[in-house]
Formats: structure tokens, sequence, C-alpha cells
């Protein structure tokens, strides 16, 4: 790894740890000037990056979470049958401005039929779902227009939040980027690779600014460095006050969010 990524993703890291862009700029800074000076690889100097984050958090401690504003999405007693097969059984969530929720449970339990459910796009046996503010949903699969180019799949999600051509051509690429995309390429949507469609369609879902952004496993064939831009963004997203609802297999990651949804055996609980 060379200092430049090295020092990308101990970056990302500081960010994400929540430490004040001041200092983590600060902090970057020197060790770049060391590197840049001293020369060496940079895992002999500083060692991996998250470790290096780990113990500059110790030392200077992090910026203060803005605290969780209003409801933004509420499920109540949320029940759905196929048949004979119950999928959810009175399942609730809550989430506020400004949290993070995780999706989890085996396959098969009802995490993405959960989340259609609460994008309105499935309707439950039982219960409610109330949603305040705008909605940015991104699916497991599909969502991509094969023969669209990307700028003309962001003209199309802008046309329908009232978003005019301009902006939505910049605010897609401007978010593409920070998935380490650039949108600009003049690709079919069917010539892209998964991963990178998968990151059309995640860049649509946060393209009008929601207030409530559901995901389901968005991360799907993304390589190391765009997952890790992945949460990068969410955490922002999130500390802008979004309220967001991910559906993970991934365990590793749930030290990172507000509340857990565990459907295999349906308890929302508080994660923090
Ligand atoms: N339209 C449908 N008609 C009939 N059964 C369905 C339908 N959609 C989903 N199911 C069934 O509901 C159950 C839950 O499916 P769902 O896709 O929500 O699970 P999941 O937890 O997201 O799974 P995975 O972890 O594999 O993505 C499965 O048994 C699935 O076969």
């Amino acid at each position: 790894m060379n200092a430049d990524e090295w020092l990308r993703i101990f970056a990302a890291e500081l960010h994400q740890r929540r430490v004040a862009n001041d200092a983590a700029r600060h902090v970057v800074a020197e060790a770049a000037t060391h590197l840049r000076e001293g020369g060496g690889d940079p895992w002999l100097v500083f060692g991996p990056p998250q470790a290096y984050a780990a113990t500059i958090v110790e030392s200077i401690g992090t910026a203060p979470r803005p605290r969780p504003g209003p409801v933004r999405l509420d499920a109540r007693g949320i029940t759905k049958r196929y048949g004979r097969h119950t999928v959810l059984r009175d399942v609730a969530l809550t989430v506020r401005a400004g949290q993070i929720a995780a999706v989890v449970g085996a396959n098969g339990c009802g995490k993405s039929t959960f989340l259609r459910i609460c994008a309105g796009l499935v309707s439950p046996d039982a219960g409610e779902v109330t949603v305040s503010g705008r909605l940015g949903y991104c699916p497991q699969q599909g969502g991509t227009a094969d023969f669209l180019l990307p700028d003309e799949h962001f003209v199309l999600v802008g046309a329908g939040q009232g978003v005019a051509r301009g902006p939505a051509r910049r605010a897609g690429r401007a978010a593409a980027r920070q998935l380490g995309w650039d949108a600009q390429d003049d690709v079919l949507a069917r010539h892209l690779s998964g991963g990178t469609r998968q990151k059309l369609n995640l860049t649509m879902s946060t393209l009008a600014a929601p207030d409530v952004l559901l995901l389901d496993e968005p991360y799907q064939g993304f390589d190391q460095g765009s997952y890790v831009n992945l949460w990068d963004q969410l955490i922002r997203l999130r500390d802008e006050g979004r309220a967001i609802v991910v559906v993970t297999h991934l365990l590793n990651q749930l030290d990172r969010v507000d509340v857990v949804l565990d459907l295999t055996t349906g308890n929302p609980g508080d994660h923090r």
C-alpha cells in the first residue's frame, strides 16, 4: 500500500470514528509530512491505518454526535404472509433523524420484504408504516435501466423529484464520486460491472437528499475501498440528520449503527 492510499484510509477511519474535522485534517497532514520527510512504508512507520486511527481517537477523543431528531420512520405490528407462510409477524421499528438502523437475520427471514413494505412497494397484511419526509430506496437487485447512461438515470430520478436536469446530473456525479466512481463514462448501464451498477442504484437513492433512506444490502459487488467509502457516506448522511435503514449480513458493522432489528428474533434493540 503506498502512502497516498494509506493516508486516504487513515482519513476515512478518523472520519468514521467521529474525530472532529479540524483535528482530523491536522493529524492527517502531520502523518503526510512525516511520511514525505522520513520516507518508508507507512505500514512500518505507523502500522495499519485502522489501528493508528484507534490510537489517535484514544488520545484526542471524538466530536460529540448530534442528538437524534424527530421520528422519521415508524413501522408497527407489521405482519406479512405469502400463502401459508408467515414471513413477518408483528415487527416494529422506529428510526429517528440522525440514526442508522440495521436489519439483520438469516437468509429468507424477511429483511427485503420488510424494506419493501417500508418503501410502500408491498402491502402488509397487518400493521402500518409512517414515513415523515422524502424517501429514497435502493433495492437489492434491479433498479437500473439497461439502455440508459448513468447521467440519464440521474436526470430521470431528478425529474421524479422535481430536480432540473443540470443539478440532477451534477448531484448524481458528485454522489458517485464519493463511492470512488467516475459516473461521466459514456457507458450504458447494461455494460457496467455488477458492483458499479449497484453504485448507480445507490447514487440514485441518495440523489434527492432523502430524509429516510432504505438500503437493501447496498454494498453487493463492492471492492474494499468502495465499501469503506459507502460507510463513510452513510455516517455523513446520518450526521446530516437522515434516518437510514440498511439490510446487512455483515455483523462486524453493527458497532456503527444505532438500532438493530434482528428478524430472526423479531426484536428491535437500541444498540448504543
Ligand atoms: N412475492 C413473493 N411471493 C412469495 N414468496 C415470497 C415473495 N417474496 C418473498 N417471498 C418469500 O418470503 C421469504 C422472505 O424473503 P426475503 O427476500 O424478504 O428474505 P431476506 O431475509 O431478504 O433473504 P436474503 O437474506 O436471502 O436476502 C422467503 O421465503 C421468500 O421466498
